[in-house]
């Protein structure tokens, strides 16, 4: 594989596939970036679906190349796994002033910013949503069929960006923060990213954008009933309330007794991975 736009930082072998570090200069996020990529075996021959990763605060795209377990059955699915870092990174780039792992470096929560001094980097959905499906479909062996999946504020974000685009023919979620426009965790990243006027926050909110939806594509959602954050910062029952709304297509579960961590994800990443083989296109 000869890559311009591309640089590599390490690969293994995985499962008979390739687990490669990529490095690259963002346009979008004005700074070098890093991701990963999970290039199954089939994509030795031919080119393959790719699943997107988002992960939650305080991740890099590590986290769940290395704790999720999922290229087992990505191998055996024939999905590629793109897994992006969580905000734009570098010295250059502004950070929580108290360094907090919910804000700045860490937790660009797939909006793009409007406000100062953030604006000129933080634009994480734009990223995601146009730039890394450019970048990695003209460089890597890939279809144009995607999915979107993500934990947390990466749940969050995979919502979000797959209600609005229709870039993804399945959107799951492990644990996502489902109503940020009135969770602490939303208030303040809203608040600094995008400024006080609340209306703008409305774009970025799963529960609003799925209420007025009359059509969305396949959605799964996991969600552990003992995770720490559910009460106040993931808001479920909201999300369960809009998919109500607009006709109950969503699958929301609850898994009793797990919490918030990657041993939750590694349970059900199978499920998800073959949730979506088979609403790829
Ligand atoms: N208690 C954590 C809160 C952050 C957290 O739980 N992050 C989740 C996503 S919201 C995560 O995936 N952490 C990394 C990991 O478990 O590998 C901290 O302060 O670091």
């Amino acid at each position: 594989m000869t890559t311009t736009a591309l640089e590599k930082v390490s690969e293994q072998i995985a499962f008979g596939g390739r687990q490669i570090r990529f490095k690259h200069r963002s346009a979008v996020l004005n700074c070098d970036m890093q991701f990963s990529v999970y290039l199954p075996p089939q994509a030795e021959h031919e080119a393959v679906p790719a699943v997107y990763w988002l992960s939650g605060l305080t991740c890099t795209d590590e986290n769940f190349s290395s704790k999720a377990g999922a290229q087992r059955v990505a191998a055996e699915l024939g999905l590629a796994l793109i897994i992006p870092d969580t905000s734009p990174r570098g010295d250059d780039v502004p950070d929580d002033d108290e360094g907090a792992y919910d804000f700045g470096h860490g937790a660009g929560f797939y909006v793009n910013a409007t406000q100062q001094p953030w604006a000129k980097h933080y634009q994480m959905y734009d990223y995601i949503a146009k730039e890394l499906p450019g970048l990695v479909e003209a460089e890597l062996p890939l279809t144009q069929d995607r999915a979107i999946s993500g934990h947390s504020m990466g749940g969050h974000g995979a919502l979000v960006i797959g209600l609005r685009e229709s870039l993804f023919s399945s959107i799951s979620a492990f644990s996502p923060i489902c109503h940020p426009t009135e969770c602490p965790w939303g208030h303040k990243a809203f608040g600094n990213y995008l400024g006080e006027d609340k209306s703008t926050w409305r774009a970025y909110d799963a529960s609003l954008l799925l209420q007025e939806r009359d059509s969305v594509p396949p959605i799964l959602v996991d969600q552990g009933t003992a995770d720490n954050f559910l009460a106040e910062q993931l808001l479920t029952p909201a999300l369960e309330k809009a998919n109500q709304l607009s006709g109950g297509g969503a699958q929301i579960r609850y898994q009793q007794g797990y919490d918030h961590s990657y041993y939750f994800i590694a349970s059900f990443i199978e499920e998800h991975l073959r949730f979506h083989a088979r609403n790829l296109r």
